[in-house]
């Protein structure tokens, strides 16, 4: 009997249908988190800690839902963060995803541990608004990655420094998770490309990245395993990242360097001071330390501390139009989506991509327009209030 087509109303009617039609090992690779999975519950409840306080009789007939970000302007303050290994969930992989995402008029983040390479992805979505993620590794491949984004047009890279080991993946260790033979990780071979010869590098960074040199993460280097477990597929990351590596980012590159994995002021007060050009704030979608603060819970004092000098973002547990509009009450200049855009893929393609964000677009309008905003700047930490305000000491 063929299968009646999906007709997403929520967020979650995509996530229902991966869980029913993904394989478990993929499904638990994409949905699960660190350890016993606490962060990635908490970020979800988190945005049930708080209550909107609506504004009312404020003229709601126009609502303009756009946002700038880095000189694009976009009709919606919610982008598709970097997830790996995208052709798992849909045969169409990143190539999918992005075209949903530059249909719905938004950014993509794509993964180092891209299942499609990058000029197949810009091929296929000429007009598409692409950051790349960067996991750090040793010195010329490093180089070569960047370059070979900045050839794709990519528009900024995203230094993702939360993972300098991977989070202990209980359900992947139990499902013995392996990237299927068939597909391979197509961005990260570097390229017979000119990187080498680049003239604007010091002596110092030619040699070295993460206070490692490339002698040294030859041979501290696990020998490559046969099978693609993330741990192998991870195996050659930095684990020395410090905050110097920005600066040789970006003598590396002039695309604006974001950090993704930021949850406390103090580390946001030093990603301004080496330069950093945008904030993720990001716990990983609980899967790396579990039981860190939600990334709701660590925006505000990032927030406050950054004082509009740079974006911040947020990333983590967004399902609802509600989430994003407090996520922007709290101080985010946009959200980014990871598990959702991936259900969605999975359930229709391209198509479910940009379905989903259009789903949580009008669930963000109607929540401006029933909260008395009717654009981005007019949402104010006053538009918002922990719960415990509002309950009383007796109950
Ligand atoms: C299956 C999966 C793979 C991910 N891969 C990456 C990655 O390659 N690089 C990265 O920086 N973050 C990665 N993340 C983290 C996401 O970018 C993002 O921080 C997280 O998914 C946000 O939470 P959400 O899924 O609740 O929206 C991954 C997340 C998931 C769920
Ligand atoms: C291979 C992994 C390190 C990719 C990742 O970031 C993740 O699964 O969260």
């Amino acid at each position: 009997m063929a299968e009646e087509k999906l007709n997403p109303i929520s967020l979650d009617d995509f996530h229902n249908y991966a869980y029913k039609h993904l394989p478990k090992m993929i499904y638990e690779y994409y949905a699960h988190g660190a350890n016993n999975n606490e962060t990635v519950e908490q970020n979800l409840k988190s945005y049930l800690k708080y209550r909107i306080r609506p504004r009312v009789m404020r003229d709601v007939s126009q609502i303009d839902t756009s946002v700038e970000v880095f000189g694009h302007v976009l009709p919606i303050p919610i982008g598709i963060a970097p997830v790996a290994m995208q052709k798992m969930a849909h045969i169409s992989g990143e190539i999918g995803m992005a075209k949903g995402a530059t249909e719905a008029g938004t950014l993509m983040i794509v993964s180092s541990f891209s299942t499609t390479n990058l000029e197949d992805i810009v091929r296929e979505n000429p007009n598409a608004f692409l950051m790349f993620q960067l996991y750090v590794r040793e010195l010329e491949l490093t180089k070569s990655m960047i370059k070979h984004a900045e050839k794709n047009g990519f528009k900024g890279i995203v230094l993702t420094v939360d993972t300098p080991l991977v989070g202990k993946r209980v359900s992947d260790k139990k499902n013995n998770f392996q990237l299927p033979k068939s597909l391979k990780i197509e961005t990260l071979e570097p390229e017979d490309s000119d990187s080498d010869s680049d003239s604007d590098s010091d002596d110092d960074s030619k040699t070295v990245i993460s206070n490692v040199s490339m002698e040294t993460v030859q041979s501290e280097t696990i020998p490559p395993l046969k099978e693609n477990t993330t741990d192998s597929l991870s195996h050659d990351m930095s684990k020395s990242l410090t905050w110097e590596v920005i600066k040789k980012l970006k003598k590396m590159t002039k695309l604006p360097i974001l950090l993704k994995g930021i949850l406390t002021e103090e580390d946001a007060e030093i990603a301004l001071e080496f330069g950093a050009d945008g904030i993720i704030v990001s716990n990983h979608g609980g899967r790396q330390l579990d039981t860190v603060c939600t990334t709701l819970e660590a925006l505000p004092e990032i927030a406050k501390v950054v004082n509009k000098r740079i974006p911040v973002f947020l990333d983590g547990g967004i399902r609802r139009g509600s989430d994003v509009f407090k996520a922007i009450a709290l101080g985010a200049d946009a959200v980014f989506v990871g598990r959702p855009a991936i259900w969605a893929l999975n359930a229709m393609g391209a198509e479910g991509v940009k379905k989903m964000m259009d789903i949580l677009t009008e669930e963000f309008r109607l929540t401006m327009a029933l909260a008395g905003c009717t654009s981005i700047d007019q949402i104010t930490p006053k538009h918002i209030q922990h719960k415990k305000a509002y309950i009383s000491s007796k109950l």
